[in-house]
This record gives structure tokens, C-alpha cells and sequence, in this order.
């Protein structure tokens, strides 16, 4: 059931409207500025006339942050400081309104949805999270496969799922959150193996490590590739080998989107790694993308530069939960509104330049 949710979503996602971009285009051009000088935010709101098949396209004024938590076998490594505890309790935490997420979502407008989709530690019955649980954590991916085929095809259609409830409850935007202690070393894991780049340029310090434990971390992913040999033309092979439960349920909340027709705001590496996923499974699909933030993990940089995407900002954040990707929703809002509201020379009577 699971494999043919992904399949028929797979099949739904189309290549953006090039009749609505070439309008962008040319509204652009009409509005009263220099052309060019609203720079990344002219070029996003062509994507959402493209993705939109309008131009002007609308300002996506309700934003869902999906937020995916699930916990990690390679752990065992020392790859992060923090103890699987964390996990749940942050779980617990966003169920309650208490992270970062549920303060900048506020700020920004948006609303969180929690699922837990893989996490290890018991917790009891809580208000606030949806209990999609596939597997008690992942296993550890430097000794052994992190998830089964079905694990993670299973998790990929919570995403799935996630993305098509939001939007039947009138979501117009959706935004990428996380949370799993370990997951920045599956999510440099993914990266290296769908880019091709090297562990140690795709790999950084997650919650902080210092330099020894980061070497250590580079030499945990490296033996994992050289276990597995992940083969990135079978993406599900890929996240089954190296992978988490929340990166699959973002790259099938992502294919959800796309699916739709409807806008992603990526977050930061957990994200960006699970793009790589969805974008191999429908290549189609990188047209509805926007990348929210760069951030400290070189992860992000590499693939982004894979992905073919520009961050909107950088303001040096390394946390993921989807706050980068909420701090970047007004502009995505603002690059739509933009095409919408502002006067031609024609209308203002201005000669163009
Ligand atoms: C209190 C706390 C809140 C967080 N919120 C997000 N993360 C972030 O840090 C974790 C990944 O980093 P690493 O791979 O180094 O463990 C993920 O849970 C991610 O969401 C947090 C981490 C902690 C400790
Ligand atoms: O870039 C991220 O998303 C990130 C960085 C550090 C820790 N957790 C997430």
C-alpha cells in the first residue's frame, strides 16, 4: 500500500508551468524598479508563478511546518553529545509549544504539526503528536543497513500523508522540521552518497563536537559508505542503507507537496539530505523547492550546489527544527507579493529605463 502511494505520487509530480514563469518574467520587468534589483526574491516568485501555473501567482498565506523526529542507531559512535533522551523530551517539548520551531512558526505565522514517525524511547499519549512511530529508532548505519526497504518506504508515506493532510486543511506552503538526536550524520550520509562529494566536505560539528569527535564522525559515515555502497540511482536503497526514519518522511512529505502543486521551504541539512532523496525519486520535483537558509553544516552547501538551489538567507544557524525554514517564509511570502501588488511603469506613468 505504502509503495504505491509513493508511486502515484511519484507519477503526479509535473514540471512547473514555463508559460507562467515566461509571465513572471516579463512582470518582472514591467514593475517599477531596475530589472534585476529585488535579486533572489524576484527569482523565487517566478518559481511560485511556475509552481502556482499563475501569474501573479498567490502569496501562500498558510504555512504548515512539518516537523519529523526519530532516533538513530549510530549514536553508538559518539557521533553527538547528546543522549537519545533528548529526543523525546524535544518531541514533548514542541508538543507544548516550548522550541525554537513553535516560536519562530508563531513569529512567522505558521503552524508546527509534530509526527513521530521513529522515535526509541517511550513517552505517554500526548496531545499534539501524531503517533505515525515505523520503527523504536534506526539501526546503527555503520554496522548495518539503518532501516529495512519496507522501514523506509513505510516512512517515506507518512510524509506523504503529512504533506496531503496539511494541504486538505488548507495549507498553501509547506516548511521541513526535525528533530533526532545522531541525524546530521545520516543526513551527511545521504548527501555524500546521492552527491558524490567527499564525507569530510559534507560533514560538520551538528550540535558542536570538537575536532577529535568530528574526525571521528568523518570516519563513522566513511565506513559506512564503504559497507553499504549505497547506489544513488536506487534512492530507497540509499535512505534504507544510510538514512533516518525523519529524512524519509521529509522526502515524502516533499514529494507530497510537489504532488500538489504546492511550494517547499527547505530547512537546513536534515532537509537538504532528504531533498536529495525526493529529487531522485521525481526529478520534477526540485522545481517546487526553495531553499530556506545555508547554515553552518557544509552539507548544506554541497547539496544545494547539487540540488541547483540558493539560499535565501544566512544567519549562521545551526539547529535545524525548521527554523531556518520558518525565518525564510515572509520572503517567500514577500517574493509573491511582490508580482501581485506592485505598480508597472505603465501604471505609474515612469518611462522605463
Ligand atoms: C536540546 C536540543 C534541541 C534541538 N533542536 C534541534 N536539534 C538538532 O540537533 C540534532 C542533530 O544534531 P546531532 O547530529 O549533533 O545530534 C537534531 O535533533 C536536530 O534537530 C537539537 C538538539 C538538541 C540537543
Ligand atoms: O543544519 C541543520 O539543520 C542542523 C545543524 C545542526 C544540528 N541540527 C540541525
Amino acid at each position: 500500500m505504502s509503495e504505491q502511494l509513493i508511486a502515484d505520487t511519484v507519477t503526479a509530480i509535473a514540471a512547473t508551468s514555463q508559460r507562467a514563469v515566461a509571465a513572471a518574467e516579463a512582470r518582472q520587468a514591467s514593475l517599477t524598479k531596475p530589472a534585476g534589483s529585488l535579486g533572489l526574491l524576484e527569482r523565487i516568485g517566478i518559481q511560485l508563478a511556475g509552481i502556482a501555473r499563475v501569474c501573479p501567482p498567490p502569496v501562500p498565506e498558510r504555512a504548515v511546518v512539518g516537523v519529523f523526529a526519530g532516533d538513530h542507531g549510530v549514536c553508538a559512535q559518539g557521533v553527538t553529545p547528546w543522549p537519545q533522551e533528548v529526543t523525546v523530551a524535544m518531541l514533548l517539548n514542541m508538543a507544548a509549544g516550548g522550541a525554537a520551531i513553535n516560536v519562530l512558526a508563531a513569529q512567522a505565522g505558521a503552524e508546527v504539526v509534530v509526527t513521530d514517525v521513529g522515535v526509541k524511547l517511550d513517552y505517554p499519549p500526548t496531545d499534539g503528536v501524531r503517533g505515525r512511530n515505523v520503527a523504536r529508532g534506526t539501526r546503527d548505519l555503520s554496522v548495518e543497513a539503518a532501516m529495512t526497504r519496507d522501514e523506509a518506504i513505510a516512512a517515506l508515506a507518512v510524509g506523504i500523508d503529512t504533506a496531503n493532510e496539511a494541504l486538505d486543511g488548507g495549507a498553501q506552503v509547506l516548511l521541513t522540521g526535525e528533530m533526532g538526536i545522531g541525524n546530521t550524520t545520516a543526513s551527511s550520509a545521504l548527501i555524500a552518497a546521492i552527491t558524490g562529494a567527499g564525507v569530510a566536505a559534507v560533514t560538520g560539528r551538528g550540535t558542536g563536537i570538537d575536532n577529535e569527535a568530528l574526525a571521528g564522525k568523518i570516519a563513522v559515515i566513511e565506513r559506512a559508505l564503504a559497507l553499504h555502497r549505497p547506489d544513488p540511482s536506487d534512492p530507497v536503497g540509499v535512505l534504507a542503507a544510510v538514512g533516518g526514519l525523519e529524512q524519509a518522511a521529509i522526502a515524502g512529505f516533499i514529494l507530497g507537496a510537489a504532488a500538489r502543486r504546492v511550494p517547499v521551504i527547505l530547512d537546513g541539512v536534515i532537509a537538504c539530505a532528504s531533498a536529495c532523496i525526493a529529487v531522485s525519486l521525481a526529478p520534477e520535483a526540485r522545481g517546487y523547492l526553495i531553499a530556506g537558509h545555508a547554515g553552518a553544516e557544509p552539507g548544506i552547501t554541497e547539496a544545494l550546489s547539487w540540488l541547483g538551489l540558493d539560499a535565501l538567507v544566512d544567519l549562521g544557524l545551526r539547529l535545524g527544527e525548521g527554523t531556518g525554514a520558518a525565518l525564510a517564509l515572509p520572503m517567500v511570502q514577500a517574493s509573491a507579493r511582490i508580482l501581485r501588488d506592485m505598480a508597472t511603469f505603465d501604471d505609474a506613468n515612469i518611462s522605463a529605463g
